[in-house]
Parts: structure tokens; sequence; C-alpha cells
């Protein structure tokens, strides 16, 4: 079944594309001359510390912030433009921004009649976030992981071809998240457009296709996920042998660069390890381990981004 089978006609899913896109607060570039592309059928990873300018970059994006320069639309439009938003963009800022007093499907029913949707949508997405025994408790006694529940079923009410989530697995249980990923997913696999953002690489890692990074504001790189670890990342070969000063000896023959480590270990940067078993067998050395080392994306994420000082001041 389709994720957000309704009596609705599909939207039709649309890229969204910032072109110079600039923000300023008086003296603060928030969001600077920023320009990136987020395809229909993909998950879209919008990553960047704390501060860096991507909730900034979202709220010009549903037309709540005016940019000081440049543009953000959906398959070439202003969000403004649009008669029917709510069929067109499906939007997850802050979950817990709902009347604490208000039963869940009371808020959703005056969110859809706002939007010109029918009542027949509160049910069904009620049913798809899995808060259908809840859709009489009032929202205040809601936990974070429900709260995010009920920003989607909102943000999905006009089942909309473009879905934008701030920080949505931001304070989710394990099993939170793995149903919001799988969420992500299949709404992406029905060939809508998600854009999600993040400051956790770990969380990134796991579930987007595409990465546009954001540091103090400005594009650091815009990727697939495997084409930045790629280049990003680098990569590191532990080898550790018996005959530790031949196993160094025949590398360097080979013209390849390594480091001593710790005990008989050697950290070789210069070759895969393929190329080192290949040397090892060739010259008759025996091994007692061969181990790929790839540098975590947290690391390279925080390597590339450790100018954006607004993360050193929320990081510690
Ligand atoms: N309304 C505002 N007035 C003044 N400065 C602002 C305003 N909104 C954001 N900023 C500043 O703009 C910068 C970017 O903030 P933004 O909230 O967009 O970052 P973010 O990447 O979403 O980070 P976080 O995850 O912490 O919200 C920060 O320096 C922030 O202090």
């Amino acid at each position: 079944m389709p994720v957000a089978e309704s009596a609705l006609a599909p939207a039709p899913a649309v890229d969204i594309r910032a072109q110079g896109l600039t923000k300023r607060y008086g003296n603060t570039t928030a969001v600077d001359d920023l320009s990136f592309t987020a395809n229909p059928g993909v998950i879209t990873g919008f990553l960047g510390p704390n501060g860096a300018g991507k909730s900034t970059a979202l709220r010009m994006l549903l037309g709540l912030t005016k940019p000081t320069r440049g543009t953000i639309t959906i398959g070439d439009r202003h969000i403004s433009e649009f008669g029917d938003p709510a069929r067109r963009v499906g939007a997850l800022l802050d979950a817990r921004a709902v009347h604490p007093q208000r039963i869940a499907s009371d808020h959703l029913l005056a969110f859809a009649q706002t939007a010109g949707l029918g009542k027949k949508r509160v049910g069904e997405v009620l049913d798809l976030v899995g808060l259908t025994d809840a859709a009489k408790r009032r929202t205040g006694e809601f936990s974070l992981g429900m709260h995010q529940r009920l920003g989607i079923a909102t943000a999905l009410l006009g089942d909309p071809g473009v879905l934008v989530l701030d920080e949505p697995l931001n304070g989710l249980d394990p099993e939170g998240i793995r149903w919001m990923r799988t969420l992500m997913r299949d709404l992406a696999a029905e060939g809508r457009t998600i854009l999600f953002s993040s400051h956790l690489m770990s969380e990134m890692e796991l579930t987007a296709d595409n990465l546009v990074v954001i540091g103090q504001g400005r594009l650091i790189a815009e990727a697939t996920l495997e084409e930045f670890v790629q280049e990003h990342t680098t990569q590191t070969v532990t080898v550790r042998s018996p005959e530790f000063d031949e196993l160094g000896s025949a590398l360097s023959r080979a013209g390849i660069t390594f480091d001593r480590a710790a005990g008989p270990s050697l950290l070789v940067t210069g070759a895969d390890a393929s190329t080192v078993g290949k040397i090892a067998a060739t010259e008759g050395i025996a091994l007692e381990e061969l181990t790929r080392v790839r540098e975590s994306l947290e690391d390279v994420f925080l390597r590339l981004t450790h100018n954006a000082t607004e993360y050193e001041s929320h990081a510690a």
C-alpha cells in the first residue's frame, strides 16, 4: 500500500532549488550565498553543526522568513505562488509547537480545515503514523516521539510531493528512529522529494542518499553519500607481522608510505589492504593482522566544519 494512500490525487514531486540564498540578521549572516538542489525520489540530508543556518534556510523555503538575497523554490516556484501549499509541501519544523490542551485528532482536523482538506484524511494520517489509539489524547501528554509522529501526520495531511523535515530524528528512541527512517525511505520510493536536516553525521550516514553539508551558512559539500565518503574520508590499513622490519622494508621498496604504530603494527596510508597483502605474500612475510580502517564520517564532518565556531560553543 502506498505510504499515504488517500482519496487525494497524488501531488507532483518536484525539486527544491536554492540559488544564492542569503539571510542576514544585523551583523549575523545566517545563510550565505547558498545554492543546492534536492531531487524527487531521493532523501536529501541537510547537514550542518548547530547554528549553521539549516532552520533559517528551511524557513525561507517555507515562506516563513524572507531572504535578504537569492531564492529557494519548489519546482521553480516560490511557495507563495501555490494556491494549495499543503498539497505541495509538508513541513515538520518544531514538533512541540502544538496547543497542549488540544486532542491530537482536533489538531489535525483544524489544520485540514484551514488547508481545505477533507476530514477523512485525519484518520488516514493518524493510522499511518501509528497514533490512532492516541487520537483522543491531549497533545500536552505526548512524549517527544509522539509529537514527532503527530508533526509527520500534519505534514502528510495534504499528501504532498515534497516533504521538509527539520531535525525529525531529534530526541527519538531507537525504535522511533527506525520508524522515521523507514517512513522517509518509503516516501522517497514513491517519488517524493524529501529534505531533512540533522546536525549528526551518524544519522545522515544511515538515512540520506544525497548530502548538502553547510557550515556558517555556506555550502561545504553537495554530493551523494558515496561520493562524499570517497572524496573526504581517508583510508588507512593496519598491518601486523612478526617480521615487522622485513615488512617495513618491503613496503618502502614498493614506495608505500606508513607510520610505525604502537607494538608490532604498521599504519599504512599509501595503499589499500589488498596491495599490502599481495606485497607480503610475494615477499613471503607472514601477517597476523590486515585491517582496513576508515576515518569515521563524524570525524570528516567535524573536520570540514571546524571553522563553524557556533558548533564549538554549542558543543562545549
Ligand atoms: N530570528 C533571528 N534573529 C537573529 N539571529 C538569528 C535568527 N534566527 C537565526 N539566527 C542566527 O542565525 C544563525 C543560524 O541559525 P539557524 O537556527 O538557522 O541554524 P541551524 O543550523 O538550524 O542550527 P540549530 O540546529 O541550532 O537550530 C545562528 O547564528 C542564529 O543565532
